[in-house]
């Protein structure tokens, strides 16, 4: 694996937001919004326009669709149901899921059970007549894995959409932290739908995010498609709007060398990656305070 310094850290994170999108060092493409609303829109338009095209081409559209980021949501379905786009060819493989600590799933009601969330955000507002086929959606669970995974291996994927976590994970591939089971860059990239623990980094910065810090009631558990799921697409886009937990990671993933430590690291060798983020995520405290001397780093 290859370790990242904190001097290097440093010199990625210290770099003004303002010339990020011109750096000569950047590993992979970039793009700037405004805030989260322009952000939600440009993820509804561009997934719509997509699916537009394949229909027009008659063509089956196949794409892994995340839970999170929340932006787009009703923008999408707004953008479908107003310009009649059928998802009838659409086919939806749900990037990951949360499952409680026996590896089960969420009560329906759970914040964390992101079927329900998507039932009611993605699939729920659609037109009867333009909504994707129940057989179309496949969503992780761990009865289905090999069903998936079968699915998926026979045709091309069009698009994977997605966010990313606060250690740079895509869906749920997180840093792997075990202490006695590490894994390479290329083990990661050839990883696939797993059922897994969550990392106590994650389970953290969801309970910041939900609960008030109360981490208890966080799920510790996930069932995720893998990195080669993921990088199989024909196109991969990655958006952020959440600010402070994405920030060191987007420094990662747009200046390190592949590392398994950061798994987004990975998305630089996909021939067709973009990465989105809102002016918030792209802003660093380090650029922000090029006076500050960190311990381990200048002194
Ligand atoms: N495991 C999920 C990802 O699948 C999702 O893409 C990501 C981004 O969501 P948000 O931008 O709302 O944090 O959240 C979690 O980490």
């Amino acid at each position: 694996m290859y370790p990242i310094s904190n001097q290097e850290l440093y010199e990625w994170c210290k770099v003004p937001v303002n010339e990020l999108l011109d750096h000569p060092k950047r590993r992979i493409p970039l793009r700037l919004v405004e805030d989260s609303a322009e952000m939600g829109m440009l993820m509804a338009r561009e997934f719509a326009d997509d699916i537009r095209l394949a229909n027009a081409e008659g063509r089956p559209f196949r794409a892994i669709v995340p839970c999170g980021p929340k932006a787009w949501y009703e923008p999408f379905v707004k953008i479908i149901n107003e310009e009649s786009i059928e998802l009838t060819n659409l086919t939806v493989f749900h990037m990951d899921e949360c499952l409680d600590w026996e590896g089960k799933l969420l009560s329906r009601k759970d914040p964390y059970n992101f079927r329900s969330f998507m039932e009611t955000h993605f699939y729920g507002g659609v037109r009867p007549e333009l909504a994707v086929p129940h057989k179309q959606r496949y969503f992780p669970v761990p009865s289905a894995i090999e069903t998936i995974k079968s699915r998926i291996a026979e045709a091309p994927i069009d698009l994977t959409l997605g966010g990313w976590g606060q250690d740079g994970h895509l869906a749920y591939n997180q840093a792997r932290r075990h202490p006695y089971s590490s894994i390479t860059v290329e083990q990661l990239r050839n990883s696939e739908i797993r059922v897994q623990d969550n990392n106590l980094d994650t389970i953290i910065a969801l309970a910041q995010r939900t609960y008030g810090g109360a981490y208890q009631f966080v799920p510790p558990m996930s069932i995720t498609l893998g990195m080669r799921e993921c990088l199989s697409a024909k196109k991969i886009r990655i958006y952020s709007d959440t600010g402070a937990w994405k920030q060191t990671a987007l420094r990662v993933a747009l200046f390190s060398g592949e590392t398994a430590e950061y798994p987004m690291t990975l998305l630089q060798s996909h021939p067709d990656a973009l990465l989105t983020a809102t002016l918030e995520t792209a802003a660093h405290p380090i650029a922000e305070h090029p006076e500050w001397e960190i311990n381990g780093v200048q002194v």
